[in-house]
């Protein structure tokens, strides 16, 4: 039995759609099956006229923490060491799976209104995450934060949940689960540590996601301990590939910009919560101009403060534009890449999402440009997509052959319902404090 879906008249941002003819698209089951000027409607299960809307790729979020949505707003106006030590960890020592479960439904919710059908996670709780991504219908590459402070005996437990959640969750929710190692960072994590998941890593063919030189403080730290930056003795000890997603890198010397080239290592650039928490800026032209794949995540919404990954390439594209004084770096079609087939790439995804094209993954969002922002339209559609637009201009997500949302109403999840109780789980938390 399948189930078809047939999207006419679509814009597709396909990056050589100069011409921005409108066709169609036709989803079979969980596919792209077919692209053309005009597919026989004939068959169908489901038509969704697309006159006036853009089509992309659902959008691909390589570094969140998906359960801190509920703790947006708690803590700001921190650099990064206050708010982790004096904030968010003495909230995260009362969370359960249950806080964690809302917590992620409710950044589901937004990740779906904005647009997005992938995301990166590492946190706590991750077997909670999972069952709310298997419900929300979304793509999700789930790690454990492993943090064991040198401590041996937490080594092994840290190591340990991050396996089970591998054996219990990759694969899981037709396919749309995948789990990685998530190491917290250089300075939470042992050597001994990082040197485990390393070899456990290849064994088990899993990805690395980790934190890597986001504060100048994290380089000062490093160089006093061990007299190597952060990515020289991530090197030293043998842990980098391309398997390995670091976010932030913020603070690279040229040296570190060729160790992280040598090893093809993915980078997630995650521009709000570097300019909310005064980290400062990532040199990602940099890094792109040394074909380094450099892909965007949000961080927490607890440090950005939401999830829109529009607004976030928005904000990676002007921030670097203002930092080299130089209008033509990292343009809006070089912005949606990083959302897209680079966010993929990192997540060694590539082959089945990050593009429209006919066998790959039905993940995919639809623009209304008949918004006020929006109009009249651009001199590209990524120009519009990018400068003009923001999440709230989504009108359709599709992941995985199943509409989520249709124009601007959730399909799958109860809004107001994920709301109240997300309101509910934060009061509570603020009272066991
Ligand atoms: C998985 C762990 O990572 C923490 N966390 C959330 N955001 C950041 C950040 N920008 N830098 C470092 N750690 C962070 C979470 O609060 C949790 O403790
Ligand atoms: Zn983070």
């Amino acid at each position: 039995m399948n189930n078809t879906i047939l999207i006419k008249n679509a814009l597709i941002l396909n990056l050589n759609n100069f011409e921005n003819k409108k066709q169609s698209l036709l989803i079979k089951d969980d596919l792209i099956a077919e692209i053309a000027e005009t597919i026989d409607e004939g068959n169908v299960d489901k038509i969704i006229d697309a006159e006036g809307k853009i089509l992309l790729p659902g959008l691909i979020n390589t570094h969140t923490h998906l359960s801190m949505t509920l703790f947006r707003g708690l803590a700001d106006d921190l650099s990064l060491d206050s708010w982790l030590n004096d904030h968010i960890w003495p909230m995260e020592a009362n969370l359960n799976g249950d806080y964690c479960y809302i917590g992620a439904l409710l950044g589901a919710v937004e990740l779906i209104k904005s647009g997005t059908t992938t995301f990166s996670d590492m946190y706590f709780y991750m077997e909670d995450v999972a069952r709310a991504v298997e419900d929300a219908g979304i793509r999700a590459v789930l790690s454990y934060g492993m943090i064991d402070f040198g401590d041996a005996e937490r080594r092994e437990a840290e190591i340990e949940e991050n396996l089970q959640l591998f054996k219990s969750c990759n694969g899981m929710a037709d396919g749309r689960i995948k789990v990685f190692f998530g190491p917290h960072s250089p300075y939470t994590a042992s050597e001994d540590l990082l040197i485990k998941v390393r070899e456990l890593a290849d064994e088990y063919n899993m990805g690395i996601h980790i934190h890597v030189s986001e504060t100048e403080k994290e380089i000062n730290d490093s160089l006093d301990e061990r007299g190597l930056r952060p990515f020289e003795y991530l090197e030293k000890i043998g842990f980098l590939g391309p398997d390995v997603v670091a976010a932030h890198c913020v603070w690279l010397s040229d040296e570190e910009i060729e160790i992280i080239k040598k090893h093809d290592v993915k980078v997630s650039h995650n521009p709000c919560s570097n300019m909310k928490l005064a980290s400062g800026i990532a040199p990602v032209s940099k890094l792109i101009e040394n074909d380094i794949c450099v892909s965007i995540g949000t961080d927490g919404a607890s440090s950005n403060n939401n999830l829109d990954l529009i607004e976030e390439l928005k904000t990676a594209s002007l921030l670097q534009k203002v930092s080299t004084l130089d209008p033509k770096v990292l343009t809006s079609d070089e912005a949606i890449t990083m959302a897209t087939i680079k966010g993929a790439e990192a997540l060694g995804l590539e082959n089945e999402i990050g593009s429209i094209e006919v066998g790959k993954k039905a993940d995919i969002i639809l623009i209304d440009t008949n918004s006020a922002n929006m109009v009249p339209d651009s001199s590209s559609l990524s120009s519009n997509v990018i400068y003009s637009a923001n999440g709230s201009n989504v009108d359709t997500t599709i992941c995985n052959g199943k509409i989520l949302m249709e124009n601007k109403k959730l399909t799958v999840l109860d809004e107001q319902e994920i709301y109240d109780k997300a309101r509910k789980a934060i009061k509570e938390l603020k009272e066991a404090i």
